[in-house]
Parts: structure tokens; sequence; C-alpha cells
């Protein structure tokens, strides 16, 4: 993507502290556009039990969780959005989806289709109750997609998350990984606009992050999309971004942003270069400062 490649070089490209609203005022075709967007929450999460230091917050009535953010992210973009426990991130991906709306500020989502982005969560989000054919199935059946076509489409994608001879199981018979596989097949099969995904490796093993990653990275790498990935991996931002978004600790702002020195088509190996390795000091130097210390309160 082009503001990526224009900035690759052997030195990681910086943007400290004030970074432009969106990266590079060169860049017209921007896909998601955030200008002084924030999101407050009145009254804590509902009725479900919160740990003490939340709780404390939400009996003071309000919560600031994010902004104000500018931000631009360009069509056929890879995001990755780290940032301390806490800080909106989640937040601002649910904003991106249409699931809340900014308490302020202006998000424009400059896309083509009605329903442009499709969201996968740590938690697969997949239906026991289905198969794993109608799991993918689900969303093209949703669009009103003919049958045949669904079906022709849903098996495309099993296949190319390599899941054909599990069509017919169901989830509660596949491991972990399958099941984000399915999680992913199905975003993928209703060929959204923009990708949403909530720390979707993070409850998987080392291993099969590491599979799940080259994988992602392959159908990205032929099917260009507009991804926005959160993670608490700086490794993992390194290895799949074409731009990494550092955020402040809550309310989330945008603080730094990095863009990792690697093309694409691009290898999961890259995460074993020196420059990975100097990307991530770097990042952590950043974020450090941001981590809430165990005990410290809550403001
Ligand atoms: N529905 C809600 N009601 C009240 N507070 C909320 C709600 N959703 C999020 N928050 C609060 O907003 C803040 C940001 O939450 P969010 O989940 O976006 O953070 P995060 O950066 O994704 O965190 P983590 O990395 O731990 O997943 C937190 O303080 C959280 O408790």
């Amino acid at each position: 993507m082009e503001l990526a490649r224009k900035e690759t070089s052997s030195t990681i490209p910086r943007r400290d502290s004030e970074p432009q609203p969106g990266g590079d005022p060169e860049q017209t075709d921007i896909k998601i556009r955030s200008r002084g967007v924030e999101r407050r929450f009145r009254g804590g999460r509902g009725r479900l039990p919160l740990p003490g230091r939340l709780r404390r917050r939400a009996a003071d009535g309000e919560v600031h969780a994010l902004g104000p953010l500018d931000l631009d992210i360009a069509t056929g973009e890879f995001c990755c959005l780290v940032g301390p426990s806490g800080c909106g991130k989640s937040t601002y991906l649910r904003l991106v989806a249409g699931l809340l709306r900014p308490s302020a500020g202006r998000l424009e989502i400059r896309a083509t289709s009605p329903d442009p982005a499709a969201m996968i969560f740590q938690d697969y989000g997949i239906y026991p109750w289905k198969t794993v054919l109608a799991n993918v199935r689900f969303g093209l059946d949703v669009q009103g997609v003919p049958r045949k076509e669904a079906a022709a489409r849903a098996r495309d994608w099993l296949a190319r998350l390599g899941l054909t001879d599990f069509a017919d199981s169901y989830p509660a018979a596949l491991s972990g990984g399958m099941r984000q596989r399915v999680s992913i097949a199905r975003a993928l099969a209703v060929e959204p606009e923009i990708l949403l995904m909530d720390e979707p490796f993070a409850a998987l093993d080392a291993q099969l992050r590491t599979i799940l990653q080259e994988e992602l990275l392959a159908i990205c790498d032929a099917d260009r999309r507009t991804v926005l990935f959160v993670t608490h991996s700086l490794e993992e931002a390194i290895v799949l971004g074409d731009r990494v978004l550092v955020m402040s600790a809550r309310p989330g702002r945008i603080m730094a942003e990095r863009v990792p020195p690697f093309g694409r088509p691009r290898s999961g190996d890259v995460r074993n270069s020196p420059e990975c390795a100097e990307l991530k000091a770097e990042l952590w130097h950043l974020l450090r400062g941001e981590v809430e210390p165990p005990g410290r309160g809550s403001e």
C-alpha cells in the first residue's frame, strides 16, 4: 500500500508525539476518517460484575474511554492498534463497526456497501449449534446471497483456511486454532471492506498464533482489505501491520505511530530480523510509561 511503501527504508520511520491525523497528508484514498472522536460511558458495563477498580470508576458516573482521536486509515491499509489495557482500543473498533456511536467528534466510514465491516473477536464468536459450513455461510445467508453461491463461497473459504474436512463438524469438536479459523473464514466470506480484529489470536498458544499470523498475511497479500487489528503483542503488530498505532492510557489517543520497514508480500519470518527487535524495543519504550503499575489507583 502506498503509505507503507513510500516510508519503507532502512531506518524505522518516526512520527512522534503529534502524528498527522491519518499520517500522510497526500494520502487521499481514506476508508476511515476520525476527527475529534470521543467516547464516554455512563454507569459501568450494565450488570456485569466489575473488578473493584472499575466498579469505583463506574460509581463516579462517567468513564471517558477514548479520545479525542484524530486518525485516518487508508483503503487497503493494515493498521495495528497497541496500547495499555483499558485505553479504548475495543471501544474504537466497536465505533467503527457501528456498534457504538461517538459521544463527540466525527467518524466517517467511506464505504461502498451498506454493511462494510466484519468483526473477529478473541473468543471466536461462532455458533456452537451450527456446523462449520453453516457458520461460514451465516453472513452470506443474512446478506441474501443465493443458496448455491453462498455454499460455493463458504466452501472456498473453508478450503483457503484448511477446514474442508471439518465442514460438517460442530465447533465443540474443534481445537481453539480451528475455531478461530472458522471465525476468520466467516468474517472474510462476506468480503467485508473493513476487517476489525480484536485480539483474535490472544487465546491461542504461541505456535498456533504464528501459523494463523502467516495465514492472515497470505490472505491479506492475496486480497488487500482495510484491517484494524488490536493486539497486546508488539511483535504481532510489527509482523502484520503496515502501520502500528500506539495509544496512550485512557482516555486513549494516538500517541505515536511507526511503519514497520517490511514490504508486501511479507513472511512471518520478519519477526526474527534485527529491524523487528529494534522496533519492538522502541515501541515498548513508548508504551512503558502508559502502562499503569498495579495499585496506582483508577485515575
Ligand atoms: N459498555 C461500557 N460501559 C462502561 N464502561 C465501559 C464500557 N465499555 C468499555 N468501558 C470502559 O471503557 C474503557 C475502555 O475499554 P476498552 O474495552 O475499549 O479498552 P481496551 O483498550 O480494549 O482494553 P483491553 O486491552 O483490556 O481489552 C475501560 O475503562 C472500560 O471499562
